[in-house]
């Protein structure tokens, strides 16, 4: 059950977020951005604004966007996330989706260059208990796609629309950029942290045991 908050309570979620991941060092340098879904008005998100310290931020660092068009609802204010159009792609596609967090945790980074120079498009996962943290229909093995870091980040926004729109439920809810992060999703700030948790948590043991993740076999893009 997704929960739209009312925006002083977001602000404060969104913050206390934030904080966390920055101190854990997954925000290091302005990097990472947090969004949850507001009760009104209706289709807004307040999202972290562009280029804060994310260790630091107040209700003042947080902008009402649109969530299905990324638009900034109240003009004059701080301009939002450079990364607003990948929630949007989230939210416009994911039916109950109540936050959406994105950051640069080391390991899941790491695993996202190592991808990229090994030209793939997503990365498998197998075994790991932590699968289950996904609330995927077969814990044993999942794929998370990569995407192609755009320059244009409005393009990684249509990718990541055009594969959530494709693949439908029973997808991971998370996701690799190439050379850059990670960002996951969910019904509340606090399920979408976990799901974000859990995929560093994968990359992390994945580069310890020397199992960098096989090449996926699951057909991961749309036909
Ligand atoms: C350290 S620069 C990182 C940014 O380019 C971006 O990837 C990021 O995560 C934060 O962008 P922001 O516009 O502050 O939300
Ligand atoms: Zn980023």
């Amino acid at each position: 059950m997704n929960q739209h908050l009312d925006r002083a309570t977001a602000a404060a979620g969104l913050a206390q977020t934030a904080r966390d991941l920055y101190r854990r060092g997954w925000m290091d340098g302005t990097a990472g951005n947090l969004s949850a879904r507001l009760a009104e008005p209706a289709h807004a998100a307040l999202i972290t604004a562009s280029g804060r310290s994310k260790g630091s931020l107040t209700a003042q660092d947080m902008v009402a966007v649109d969530a299905v068009t990324g638009q900034p609802l109240e003009p004059g204010g701080p301009p939002p996330s450079a990364e607003t159009s990948i929630h949007a792609a989230v939210y416009r596609t994911v039916p109950g989706c109540g936050a959406v967090v994105h950051a640069h945790p080391p390991h899941a980074t790491a695993v996202a260059v190592l991808a990229a120079r090994d030209d793939r498009d997503a990365v498998r996962f197998t075994d790991l208990e932590v699968i289950k943290g996904l609330a995927v229909p077969d814990p044993t093995a999942i794929s998370v796609p990569v995407f192609t870091n755009w320059l244009d980040v409005r393009v990684i926004g249509s990718d990541v629309a055009a594969y959530l729109t494709t693949n439908g439920s029973g997808i991971p809810p998370v996701l690799l950029i190439a050379f850059h992060g990670a960002t996951a999703w969910g019904p509340t700030l606090d399920v979408a942290r976990n799901r974000l948790e859990c995929l560093e948590a994968l990359c992390q043991l994945s580069l310890l045991t020397g199992q960098y993740p096989a090449r996926t076999e699951m057909p991961i893009r749309g036909a």
